[in-house]
């Protein structure tokens, strides 16, 4: 008989993944595609919605079949993505109206600005948990209705479908069936109700957004449908459904309060979980939802860093310095270790403390023996600054640091890893299966379709690969830190 094994979607930012596991969580089949990425305007971050579903339906495809080549049988499907980017559709023809709108777009920063001039700011945070920036999904949706003519009354008439990736994903892959959104993301919107696990009244009527367009709000595992049999040849159950970081969290087993994680993506995001409250944060942290099953939620402590494995992308498609993300290391390691070159990758504004949408990037500290390897050093050295930062205001949220569980794309980088520790004086440690996020989908996946007796069964199913141990002197990080403090104040905007 056919061994089973769980097929993962997992659609981020820069590529479409698809992975197959066994119940093991070993990693039998993968694919892979990157797409383009719009950019419009400056500040504004666009993807096509026809390209995020063809690159899903093709890698998943592909993962299906050569895992089935292999002798196993997919019992289900759970789909992981990009939070917060924001997608609009005719419920009638299934078309998008708009391009999707990406969590790192800033279009929406005037409108931000007015609500917190407007003191909404408080409200908000209490019934979301958010801040009030563009990067949630919102205003996002609210500039697309009052954009796209037409769309605000159509909307209104229910003609039209609002979701975040996963949303829309499942909607396609059920043929037009099914229109959820699960807790997590939908906890990434900005119109949830943290505490009631619903959407809400008040939050709606701030950003003019009708209840019509909604989705339902689903559990993190469920059977929510049966994926159209022309995709894969027969029907498939699609069971669980996360945002790309709560995903990595339930990956990386950080199942109860105080257990963290640190994901290395396009952006770098910091969960912890904080139990069955969400947590009110002192620091300018997001308190978020870090599942639902049956119906019952747990929540994290968040910490958002908007541009991180981004740097190393600019290094390599803005200014052309590397041919391969892989070679940022390599680059960097013939930098002058004293060169106070620092670069403050603002690209979308800043995230987590500071949430300032109007910094911009820049370089500090130049000399005329400045090169490459100084700014290839100073890209890789920001992204391990930015998770000091965060670190410090878990710590001003109460959180004792121990260990830090990484993984995502720029956590394959060994080095990376070493100067991460260095800089934030906190071990770091690395799993076997660096794509938690794809993991935590299929977890769910099989939670879902009864293969896993409960979410606890995620931590027997963790092993860790290496651990990077701190060994910067503690005068020298200090050093270092105090100058890329200095780079950061002159960013903002
Ligand atoms: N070896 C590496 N060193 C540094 N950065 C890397 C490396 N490999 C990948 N990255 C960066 O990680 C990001 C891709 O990671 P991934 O987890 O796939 O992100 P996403 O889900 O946001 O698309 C890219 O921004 C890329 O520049
Ligand atoms: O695509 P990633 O992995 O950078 O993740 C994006 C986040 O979900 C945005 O909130």
């Amino acid at each position: 008989m056919a061994e089973t094994a769980l097929l993962a979607i997992d659609q981020g930012t820069t590529s479409s993944r698809a992975l197959a596991f066994d119940l093991t969580g070993r990693v039998i089949a993968v694919a892979q595609e990157e797409f383009a990425q719009g950019y419009p305007r400056p500040g504004w971050v666009e993807h096509d919605p026809e390209v995020l579903w063809a690159t899903v339906l093709s890698t998943a495809r592909k993962a299906f079949s050569a895992a089935e080549d292999k002798g196993f049988r997919i019992a289900a499907l759970g789909v992981t993505n990009q939070r917060e980017t924001t997608l609009v559709w005719d419920r009638a023809s299934g078309r998008p109206v708009h391009n999707a709108i990406v969590w790192q777009d800033r279009r929406t920063a005037d409108i931000c600005a007015r609500h917190r001039a407007d003191g909404a700011e408080d409200m908000v945070a209490a019934r979301a948990g958010l801040v009030l920036d563009p990067y949630f999904s919102a205003t996002k949706l609210a500039w697309i209705l009052d954009n796209v003519p037409g769309a605000r009354v159509k909307a209104e008439a229910g003609q039209l479908a609002f979701g975040t990736v996963e949303s829309f994903l499942i909607w396609r892959l059920t043929g037009g069936r099914v229109h959820v959104s699960d807790a997590t993301n939908a906890s990434r919107t900005s119109l949830y109700n943290l505490a009631a696990g619903d959407w809400d009244e008040e939050l709606l009527a701030l950003f003019r957004v009708p209840g019509a367009v909604l989705p339902e709000v689903v559990d993190c595992a469920g059977h929510y449908g049966d994926s159209d049999p022309v995709i894969f040849g027969r029907p498939v159950a699609i069971s669980g459904a996360a945002g790309d970081q709560q995903a990595a969290a339930i990956g990386q087993a950080c199942l109860k309060p105080g257990e963290m994680k640190s994901t290395y993506g396009t952006g770098a995001f910091m969960l912890v979980n904080t139990g069955a409250e969400p947590v009110r944060s002192r620091a300018r942290l997001l308190a978020t939802t870090a599942w639902r099953l049956n119906g019952v939620s747990s929540f994290a402590l968040e910490g958002s860093v908007l541009s991180a494995g981004a740097a190393i992308q600019w290094l390599r498609d803005g200014l052309g310095l590397i041919a391969r993300a892989s070679e940022a290391a390599g680059l960097a390691a013939g930098a002058d270790p004293d060169s106070g070159v620092y670069l403050v990758p603002a690209f979308s504004g800043l995230g987590a403390p500071y949430w300032d949408p109007d910094a911009r990037g820049l370089i500090t500290g130049l000399t005329r023996g400045s090169g490459k390897a100084e700014i290839a050093r100073a890209a890789l050295d920001s992204v391990a600054y930015q998770t000091h930062d965060l670190l410090e205001a878990m710590r001003a949220d109460g959180v004792s640091v121990s260990t830090l569980k990484v993984d995502g794309g720029m956590a394959r980088d060994a080095d990376f890893l070493q100067r991460l520790a260095d800089i934030t004086a906190v071990e770091a440690v690395r799993p076997v299966n660096t794509e938690s996020s794809a993991w935590g989908a299929a977890f769910l996946a099989g939670l879902g379709a009864g293969e896993f007796g409960g979410i606890e069964d995620a931590r027997a199913l963790w092993r860790a690969e290496r651990s990077f141990r701190p060994a910067m002197d503690a005068a020298r990080r200090e050093t270092l830190v105090g100058g890329w403090r200095t780079a950061v104040k002159r960013a903002l905007g």
